[in-house]
């Protein structure tokens, strides 16, 4: 059975398109960033997953039911950017009050240990900071023992340390099993903790695949080798070159895949000094999206 199957989303605000005709499917244990500028659809996507937002048309499927039987099975959990805590609570007392809401609830020290806040547990919440404050959330989410775990931008603000643990802290629960699905602007952080990137633009999905199929969807590969006179018809005929260049000694090839190019120059020409670069996701995601992604200006607020 699916984590979530989307098919044929499509959610209007007025005059706005949010989202497009999407269809997605999470199979049970992955761990997916959506990914995609300001705007691109993805809060929208994930209001409807969690039964927040009704498409106008098309279903949304949560483990083969509607997010609202889901979410009262308790399979589904949310941690959201803000709200809901109360900040003259120890961070132990929230969890222990939001507990004592549920009919069956698993430990409280039990959730707090995976969150990573035992050690902050008589802290009051409003002394906390983002990123205490966000793995308090997370510890609430994990109250149920949700089957999917759904994020949205959940780092949005927090500095280098605080992203780290918050993320490790995901990461080791994600290795037992948990789906995980979570909206990031940060690159970086799709590339660090998803085992699958869908990529958003527009309230469409513009490339969905890992991180290494997304860089090579976009741009390939580049090859580069000190080739005097390279025969460039020759070059440009080889499966998947979409492009080729001689610039003085040198020949710079693009392609989809280095290793036919690689055998090529090494086994058929007098190529030397080959290097192989794979383009880097940023480079991706503009190719993509049309929009640098906030990974410089999430550089900035790091400082
Ligand atoms: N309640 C609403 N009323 C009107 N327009 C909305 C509403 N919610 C979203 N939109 C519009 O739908 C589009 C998609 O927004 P959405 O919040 O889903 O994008 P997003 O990818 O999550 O963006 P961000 O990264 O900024 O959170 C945007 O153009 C937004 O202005």
């Amino acid at each position: 059975m699916l984590a979530i199957d989307l098919q044929n989303l499509t959610k209007r605000y007025r005059q706005v398109t949010a989202v497009r005709d999407l269809t997605l499917q999470v199979a049970p244990g992955e761990v997916v960033a959506f990914l995609g500028p300001n705007g691109a659809g993805k809060t929208t996507t994930i209001d409807m997953i969690l039964g927040l937002a009704r498409p106008d048309t098309g279903s949304v499927q949560v483990y083969g039911t509607t997010p609202a039987a889901a979410i009262a099975r308790g399979d589904v959990a949310a941690v959201m950017q803000t709200g809901g805590l109360l900040k003259d609570f120890t961070v132990r007392e929230t969890v222990r009050f939001t507990a004592s809401l549920y009919a069956e609830s698993r430990p409280v020290d039990d959730v707090m240990a995976r969150a990573g806040i035992t050690h902050i547990a008589d802290r009051l919440v409003g002394k906390c900071s983002g990123g205490e404050q966000q793995r308090l959330r997370f510890a609430i989410a994990l109250l149920s023992d949700p089957r999917l775990l759904i994020l949205d931008e959940p780092t949005t603000g927090m500095d280098v340390e605080g992203r780290r643990e918050f993320w490790t802290a995901i990461r080791e629960d994600a290795s037992r099993g948990r789906t995980i699905l979570f909206a990031t602007h940060y690159l970086d952080e799709a590339d660090a903790y998803a085992d699958r990137i869908v990529l958003m633009r527009q309230g469409d999905i513009v490339a969905d695949g890992t991180t290494a199929e997304i860089k090579a969807r976009a741009l390939g590969r580049s090859v580069r080798a000190t080739l005097p006179s390279a025969d460039l018809a020759q070059l440009s005929a080889l499966p998947g070159v979409s492009h080729v260049e001689q610039r003085g000694d040198t020949v710079l090839l693009q392609c989809s895949d280095s290793d036919v190019v690689a055998r090529h120059l090494l086994t058929q020409t007098m190529a030397r000094d080959l290097e192989i670069v794979a383009q880097n996701l940023e480079a991706a995601f503009v190719a993509l999206t049309g929009r640098a992604s906030d990974t410089s200006a999430n550089a900035r607020s790091d400082t």
